[in-house]
């Protein structure tokens, strides 16, 4: 599929015979929704879901142009090409995604028209609605969390620690890759803990050059150094009552390190050039993309200042641990980034969605929202393709294609003959499992469902 081979749909019905009481047979009871467009591009048949699905009748479409009647570009494009496409279609007013699967239909080897068939999505329709659902509640907690997008099972875990540390003041230690949203969790946390109308104050302990430090946490007074020619109030005094986000704790220098634990065991500190102690009550909570415990050992990071910072650890998964969430991430951000702009959302060739799952995103999701900004601005059609995106990603997706094709499906045994079916299927699914971690991920890849792929896995003792 999706490689421009035109298919020959078997069956005993010729095309040209077909007429609405098959086509009802067919197609009737099925939940996907069906649209059938002849080769001029008139459509011959919509299905009773296909109606319901996109509220449009048999009556006032059938028959006319899909250029007049349907803005469907996955449609419009495989009737264009003749080719095999797949891909998503978003609808808008019921917050709901369709996969669009399209099969070329042939007569005598002569093309006939599109056959295309619209599958619910339904976790994303399940994440959309629990998500509306949350913020609608107006309880606090979801609504702060509301905007931390995924469903795999790592940042599930992170928010749901995240949602407990807001019911407490303790502090917590955020850590994970640059951009997997640290920050973010730390807001929410933050939005939903009983200090929410507080101040959140942020402050980036690696962007801070090290002689500004101290004053930037602790405020100075007036004349304390050379260029302190007022008082300075300092972060640890703005967060009073709320919560001091201390990202990239891991580069603070060790000195500092002594003074921010001084205020989490007495709550109070000096202002530069001050003998005042201030009395400060301030939640903590830190980040970092680097290992503490290996800088501990390396002596650059207080043990002591550790074990206080580390009352509630969270870990946020990096992007390519946790693929199954790409494509949400990119709907999301295609919405939002579209909206600001004035764009209507786009789609994603079937070859973008294998791409982004083959590459390893080490800027994370900040890397994809910058992308999908990027693409959103750039890309004038409506559907993203392999050509469109940056070489660092479509190249690592072309190899790995290569890699795949040289090193498996074609692959004849030791003897010289193919294998049986059984056998590729096992290589099939190990490798995919290998590239992709989770059922869910290869099912959609492969065009299993997940329970299927968990079998196979099973069968082949591919899993424990
Ligand atoms: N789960 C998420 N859902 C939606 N957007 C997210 C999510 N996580 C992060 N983002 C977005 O990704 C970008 C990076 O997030 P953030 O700054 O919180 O990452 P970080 O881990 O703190 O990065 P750094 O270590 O570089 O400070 C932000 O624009 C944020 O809005």
């Amino acid at each position: 599929m999706g490689k421009g081979k035109v298919t020959y749909i078997n069956t005993d019905i010729k095309f040209k015979e077909f007429n609405k009481q098959i086509y009802d047979q067919l197609f009737g009871q099925m939940l996907e929704g069906v649209l059938i467009v002849n080769s001029r591009g008139l459509v011959e048949y919509l299905n009773p879901s296909y109606q319901k699905n996109f509220g449009v009748s048999d009556f006032a479409i059938k028959g006319r142009s899909i250029y007049n009647t349907i803005n469907d570009e996955i449609v419009l494009t495989s009737l264009k090409n003749k080719k095999n496409l797949q891909g998503y279609v978003y609808h808008p007013e019921k917050n709901c995604k369709y996969r669009v699967v399209t099969s070329v239909l042939v007569d005598e080897k002569l093309f006939k028209g599109i056959l295309a068939i619209y599958h619910e999505e339904k976790d994303f329709q399940t994440f959309y609605r629990k998500n509306i659902k949350s913020y609608c509640n107006s309880n606090n907690t979801n609504k702060a969390f509301s905007n931390i997008i995924g469903n795999s099972k790592g940042i599930q875990e992170a928010i749901k620690i995240a949602e407990k540390a807001a019911k407490t003041n303790a502090t917590v230690l955020i850590s994970g890759e640059t951009g997997t949203g640290k920050g973010v969790i730390a807001e929410a946390i933050h939005k939903a803990s009983l200090q929410r109308d507080k101040p959140f104050v942020k402050v980036n302990c690696a962007a801070i050059p090290y002689n500004l430090l101290e004053s930037e946490l602790f405020g100075h007074e007036q004349g304390s150094f050379t260029g302190a020619i007022k008082k300075k109030i300092g972060k640890f005094e703005q967060a009073n009552g709320g919560t001091i986000f201390l990202d990239e704790i891991g580069d603070m220098p060790i000195d500092m390190q002594v003074k921010v634990l001084r205020v989490i065991q007495e709550k109070e500190f000096e202002r530069v050039g001050g003998n005042e102690s201030i009395k400060c009550d301030v939640r903590i909570i830190a980040a970092t993309h680097r290992n503490l415990k290996e800088l501990i050992e390396q002596g650059l990071f207080r043990e002591d200042l550790y074990y206080r910072l580390n009352v509630i650890p969270i870990y946020v998964p990096s992007l390519k641990e946790r693929k199954e969430d790409i494509i949400d991430l990119t709907y999301h951000y295609m919405n939002k980034i579209g909206k600001e702009i004035g764009v209507s959302p786009k789609t994603l060739d079937r070859e973008v969605e294998m791409a982004f799952a083959s590459y390893d995103w080490p800027g994370n999701i900040r890397e994809l929202k910058n992308l999908i900004e990027r693409l959103m601005l750039i890309v004038d059609e409506p559907i993203i393709r392999l050509s469109d995106l940056p070489p660092e990603i479509s190249k690592t997706y072309e190899l790995n294609n290569q890699n795949i094709e040289s090193n498996s499906l074609i692959n004849l045994n030791i003897d010289g003959n193919l294998a049986t079916m059984e056998e590729y299927e096992k290589e099939i699914i190990k490798l995919a499992l290998k590239k992709y971690g989770s059922f869910n991920q290869v099912g959609k890849i492969l065009g299993l469902t997940h329970k299927t792929v968990a079998a196979k896995a099973r069968k082949y003792n591919l899993v424990e």
